[in-house]
């Protein structure tokens, strides 16, 4: 193996997504180091939540493998959805998932359960806590994301900012080694949307390794080591955000101006 294999957390190797007919992601080669903070933009339709959900098998890649961990996990010849898929490599999957933590734009939440046990219950399942110890461990997640006094609340009483807390400290309950953010500011207020970034930040900081999907060029360009710019299916240009204030391709500028100008 190379170093930058050695050293890299994730890698994609010719992934593609094809939905129908459609060919959605086309070929792509990525790779994300242990530590490093990746930030997604591009149009609506360009494929970033693609990338992000073929990463940990959501939407299983359609062709090519993804390597996380050292671990080759490459989707069913004959395209079956995951379930169909043998025992073991069920049991491969569950296992990536669980290592892998992933924030959605719309919370994703059970409704019918309090904070505190929406938190414990992938505890309970995932990592196969006892009931006391996964509800202290929910209650640490959730008092480092500022919700310990909401433990007892449902998420019908929760603003949308509250509900995204609960969202991350539910994930990073899991220990996870790598966490996906698809656009987890874009469905909350505007004022709630900076102590989400917040929590995103002290992540980063913390030596969490992520890939964020967002349309938060402030944060794309304060937070990430890298940004890649997408479009069509296509990664078009990566670079680091200082690279990005002078971007190489005609679409990542019109893009970025066409944000800017918003
Ligand atoms: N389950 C699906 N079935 C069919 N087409 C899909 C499916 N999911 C996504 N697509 C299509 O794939 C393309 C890429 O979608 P994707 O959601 O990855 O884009 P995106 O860049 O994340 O967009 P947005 O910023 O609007 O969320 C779109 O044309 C979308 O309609």
């Amino acid at each position: 193996m190379s170093a930058t294999t050695t050293s890299s957390l994730l890698e994609l190797r010719q992934v593609t997504k094809q939905f129908g007919a459609t060919t959605v992601l086309q070929p792509t080669d990525l790779q994300v180091r242990r530590g490093e903070v990746v930030c997604v933009i591009g149009p609506s339709g360009s494929g970033k939540s693609t990338l992000l959900r073929c990463v940990n098998f959501i939407a299983p890649p359609s062709t090519g493998s993804i390597v996380f961990d050292g671990a080759e996990y490459t989707p069913p010849t004959d395209h079956r959805w995951v379930p169909a898929l043998g025992l073991p490599e069920e049991r491969r999957l569950t296992r990536l998932r669980s290592e892998i933590g992933m924030v959605f734009q719309q919370f994703n939440v059970f409704p019918h359960l309090t904070v505190r046990e929406n938190v414990a219950i992938g505890c309970r399942k995932t990592c196969g806590l006892g009931r006391k110890e996964a509800a202290e461990r929910a209650l640490a997640e959730l008092t480092k994301v500022g919700m310990a006094e909401k433990v007892d609340a449902y998420p019908e009483q929760l603003s949308g900012g509250q509900k995204q807390r609960v969202a991350i400290a539910r994930a990073l309950a899991l220990d996870p080694k790598l966490m996906l953010f698809d656009e987890a500011t874009s469905a909350l207020d505007p004022e709630l949307v900076n102590g989400i970034l917040a929590i995103m930040r002290e992540l980063a900081e913390a030596g969490m390794t992520m890939m964020v999907v967002t349309h938060e060029m402030r944060f794309a360009m304060e937070v990430a080591d890298r940004v890649i710019f997408m479009d069509r299916g296509c990664i078009v240009e990566e670079g680091t955000p200082e690279q990005f204030k002078d971007p190489q391709h005609e679409r990542t500028r019109t893009f970025l101006r066409s944000i800017n100008h918003g």
